[in-house]
């Protein structure tokens, strides 16, 4: 074969191959798929690129690969609703190892029928309306206030980190109390560690290490649980905390779940509440410290409680929250704006027909639950914190501490955010450098 033919032929294969990849870098690589397009970060007042290009070339409803699983994605609001209605009847949970894995997949987050029944009862044993009046918001007032006052001193501190060390601080002890100081402190590090964010960056290697670091941290926060409950297992001690609730329910219960799947119902709780109430907060902060008018009425609403207060030296009542109508609306707005579970996951049992669509048995459906502006609840337009049996066993929790960090913040101090608390979507809400206030005690 002539020397030319043989530069035609290599020329050739290298066209191939490049033109390969250039298909797999525009359509998905096998097993990543399309999950760097997806999470690719981008502004945070913009549509994402990713899925505009998807729904303008083949609608609402489109296949793509995310996350290693094929998946079909649903931005229609009115599919969305109906998924979320149908579940386990057409839909069951189902989340893609990747985001179910630090949890481990043996999670009772991710148990259906039954289990997920008394887990979710379980749950709100703990976080439901009737526990935050009894049992948690007094404490939740009281430390709030001591945190805020401890951080303005410094004259500027960090949202998020302020509102998880105070979360963890008050509630800690009611999940699991009378910890030796050092046990407490390696719990709540680990509680700190441990991110569902770890994906959310364009770059593989910072995944990498983020997905490291939170599988690190359910690891020894597990085990520093275990060796807890082991101890007040021999000693017989009981101290009325949520872990002795939970070990009650289970012994009733005759062996539904295990001492093992309590203590990761335990860990992942204690995780998730510092972690989405935190970055709400910073959320609801960001949005009220640029808009003025939105300040001014959040005073004037806090000022009126203020002013009808009985007992002066007493902290937020929950007949004072349940009338903090504007604060409520205001967080609603942040929450929106922040979409801080920009997907859910499930997938169908069985073939289903949704609105002229079919879903075959089998599949992976992505909810890309829409922003719309209606505020009620729950809606077909306003899914922040899901729809249907799912829906978020922690809302109430995150309203309320956030409403009460809110009413101190407003009525004892000027703030106003720092420079650098840049906001990008991945899809979610995401703070690179965090949400800073420069703080200081109004003058009486
Ligand atoms: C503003 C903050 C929060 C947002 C936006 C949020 C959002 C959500 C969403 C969208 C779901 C449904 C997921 C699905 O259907 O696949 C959910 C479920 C859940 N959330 Fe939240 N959440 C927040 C705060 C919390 C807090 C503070 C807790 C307390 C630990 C919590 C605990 C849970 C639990 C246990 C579930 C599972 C419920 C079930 O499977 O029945 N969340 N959350």
């Amino acid at each position: 074969m002539s020397l030319f033919w043989i530069i035609g032929l290599v020329i050739t294969l290298l066209v191939i191959r490049i033109s390969h990849w250039w298909y797999l870098w525009i359509n998905g690589f096998p097993i990543i798929g399309e999950t760097f397009q997806f999470f690719k970060p981008y502004g945070f007042y913009e549509i994402s690129p990713f899925l505009n290009k998807k729904m303008l070339r083949y609608g609402p409803l489109f296949r793509t690969s995310i996350l290693g699983v094929k998946t079909v994605v649903s931005t229609d609001m009115d599919v969305n609703m109906e998924i979320l209605r149908q579940e386990n009847k057409s839909f069951i949970l189902s989340y893609p190892d990747g985001l179910a894995k630090p949890l481990g997949k043996d999670s009772l987050f991710f148990k259906t029928g039954n289990i997920h029944k008394h887990i979710k009862q379980l749950t709100l044993h703990l976080l439901g309306s009737e526990n935050l009046k009894r049992k948690i918001i007094k404490d939740m007032d009281r430390v709030t206030r001591e945190h805020l006052s401890l951080k303005a001193s410094e004259g500027r501190f960090d949202v998020k980190d302020a509102v998880s060390s105070l979360i963890t601080a008050h509630m800690t002890p009611k999940v699991i109390s009378n910890l030796k100081p050092e046990t407490q402190s390696k719990l709540i590090k680990n509680f700190k560690a441990f991110s569902f964010d770890w994906f959310r960056t364009s770059y593989p290697l910072s995944a990498g290490r983020g997905l490291y670091n939170t599988l690190r941290a359910c690891r020894e926060g597990m085990q520093v649980l275990k060796d807890v409950h082991m101890r007040k297992k021999t000693s017989g001690e009981m101290y009325g905390d949520f872990l002795d609730t939970a070990i009650e329910v289970l012994e009733k219960e005759g062996g539904l779940v295990n001492e093992d799947a309590i203590i990761t119902l335990i860990f992942t709780l204690s995780c998730i509440i510092q972690d989405t109430t935190s970055k709400a907060t910073c959320m609801a902060v960001k949005f009220i410290s640029e808009n003025p008018k939105v300040l001014a009425e959040l005073k004037r609403e806090h000022e009126t409680i203020l002013a009808s207060r009985e007992d002066k030296d007493g902290g937020v009542t929950w007949e004072e929250y349940r009338k903090m109508t504007f604060t409520n609306m205001a967080i609603n707005e942040s929450l929106r704006l922040a979409n801080m579970a920009p997907m859910m996951f499930r997938k169908a049992v069985k073939d289903v027909e949704i609105k002229g669509y079919t879903i075959p048995a089998g599949w992976i459906v992505m909810v890309i639950p829409s922003v719309g502006k209606e505020l009620r609840s729950v809606s077909k337009t306003f899914m922040v914190f899901g729809a249907g049996v799912r829906q978020c066993a922690g809302a109430e929790f995150a309203r309320l501490q956030i409403s009460i960090f809110l009413h101190h913040l407003v009525t004892n101090y000027d703030f106003s955010l720092s420079q650098d608390c840049e906001v990008i979507r991945v899809p979610g809400a995401h703070f690179p450098n965090g949400i800073s206030i420069n703080i200081s005690k109004c003058p009486k």
